[in-house]
């Protein structure tokens, strides 16, 4: 996508601000390193980031960051301290670890060895207020992903946005209208849309290549914790842990060690359960190869579901099955399963798979010799994804997966999800984006949620 929806003079008077104004001591720290760390990139070319969220995902998207050379990390923020048990004992994230693995990469890079100039923050509004921060990568988990980008948008930042892109189709309406008010550019964290595999996959079979495709299966990688289950007691908040902002807009709910960090992905409260985590990659990669990515199907239909006993901690289903019909009779399958292919797509005269890690594309044309039945591809890394938003927060273009195709390819989690907790079929409207017919009032309540006070998304 190359169509400049932004308005650049916006944000570069933000940026030509920085390197001129009074204000200049405030701000002066990042740009204050020594020409090794940063290479030939002036710091007036720079683009400074600052990362919300530094658990499982945000120390990963760090390094993709900072290996760009035009891009500073100059601010982390955390509700944690330092999180340690994140995985495993001797593996603690949070503001303070995030802090030492900036400052130490960028001490690398210097002549020095030495580096400092990362902030730490634990309230993300403080981090919205700094003048000098250009873009912020939220990865937090899912319930804050709205009120944290529209805060964000509204602030003039720039942002890199970890899928799904929200917890509900509402909460994402409401980012979209933020993003697009403030014309920020936003790329949403499907990092397969910069893979050139995928793409090469996905352009095959939008051109035809198999036919009429009749179906597409997701495939949805199954739970891999358990949690407590039911009975379970709050255990006590651990020191340097803000608990209360990392609840922030969902309801109050006693602690327990295994409620944060990685684990609310399972928990309805926070995320959409594997649907939403692992179908936001799967499913966008459908979208894309039918040709659909800013609309959605007209139907969703319960299969099964199944969910850990009553009174478990964790009750996202575990496993799951719904089916989507679009308009022109293609049907999308979500199922559970141990995902070596992670999308495929059935048409007519052939098959096109695609792996978990986007690592292969594999082509069975129905009608090719033997010898031609196969085509692999090899793996690519997120660091592309990275450098196209950071080329569009320069060139104010359109990045590849940009806030509407981000929130079609969550909107069919969350509409999967609602299928699953009503164990019905609905029809969907994708025009309107609301349920018609039937259940459709008991449906179209679930499209949004109560934000706890003070947090709202408008
Ligand atoms: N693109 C991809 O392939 C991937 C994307 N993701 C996405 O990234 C996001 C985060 O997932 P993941 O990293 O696994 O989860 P983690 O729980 O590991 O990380 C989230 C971090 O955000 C912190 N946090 C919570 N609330 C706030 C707040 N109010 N302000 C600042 N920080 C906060 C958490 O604190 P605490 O440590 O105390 O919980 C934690 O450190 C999810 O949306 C997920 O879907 C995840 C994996 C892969
Ligand atoms: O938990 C996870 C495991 O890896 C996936 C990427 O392949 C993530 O998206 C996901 O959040």
């Amino acid at each position: 996508m190359t169509k400049p929806t932004t308005d650049a003079t916006a944000h570069l008077t933000r940026r030509g601000f920085l390197r001129t104004s009074a204000t200049a001591a405030a701000v002066a720290a990042p740009y204050f390193v020594p020409s090794s760390v940063f290479g030939e990139t002036a710091p007036s070319n720079r683009i400074t980031v600052a990362f919300i969220g530094t658990g499982n995902q945000g120390f990963l998207d760090l390094t993709l960051f900072m290996a760009q050379p035009d891009c500073q990390v100059v601010a982390v923020c955390d509700v944690n301290k330092g999180s340690d048990n994140y995985k495993e004992p001797s593996d603690v994230r949070g503001r303070e670890p995030a802090k030492a693995l900036v400052e130490s990469t960028y001490a690398k890079r210097s002549g020095s060895g030495k580096f400092k100039g990362c902030d730490t923050f634990n309230d993300f509004r403080e981090v919205l207020a700094r003048k000098d921060v250009d873009a912020v990568v939220i990865v937090s988990p899912d319930h804050w992903h709205d009120v944290m980008a529209i805060a964000a948008a509204k602030a003039g930042k720039d942002i890199y946005g970890e899928k799904p892109l929200g917890l509900t189709i509402a909460g994402q309406q409401a980012m979209i209208k933020a993003v697009r008010d403030k014309r920020c550019v936003f790329q949403t964290g499907s990092h397969e849309r910069s893979n050139p595999y995928v793409k090469a996959a996905c352009d095959l079979v939008q051109s035809g290549a198999i036919g009429k495709v009749r179906r597409v299966v997701c495939n949805i990688g199954r739970q891999n914790k358990l949690g407590p289950g039911p009975g379970w007691e709050p255990t006590p908040i651990p020191s340097g842990f803000d608990y209360d902002m990392w609840l922030g807009p969902a309801p109050e709910a006693p602690y327990h060690k295994d409620r944060c960090l990685y684990n609310f992905r399972f928990i309805d409260d926070y995320a959409g359960g594997q649907t939403a985590n692992f179908g936001a990659h799967s499913i966008d990669i459908a979208q894309w190869g039918l040709g659909t990515s800013l609309t959605g199907p007209k139907e969703v239909e319960y299969v099964y579901a199944d969910y850990l006993p009553e009174g478990s901690l964790f009750n996202a289903a575990t496993f799951l099955n719904f089916r989507c019909k679009y308009e022109n009779g293609t049907v999308l399958d979500c199922v559970t399963a141990e995902p070596s292919v992670r999308t495929a797509f059935y048409g007519d005269d052939g098959i096109v798979s695609i792996d978990n890690q986007g690592q292969n594309a594999l082509v069975i044309p129905r009608k090719l010799t033997p010898e031609k039945l196969q085509k692999r591809v090899k793996y690519h890394s997120g660091g592309d994804h990275v450098r196209n938003f950071l080329d569009c927060v320069k060139s104010r273009e359109e990045p590849v997966a940009p806030i509407e195709v981000g929130h079609r390819s969550a909107s069919i989690c969350h509409l999967g999800n609602i299928s699953l907790k009503l164990q019905t079929k609905l029809k969907w409207n994708p025009e309107v984006e609301r349920f018609e017919g039937g259940r459709s009032d008991e449906a179209n309540k679930l499209l949004s949620r109560e934000q706890r006070s003070p947090w709202k998304i408008s």
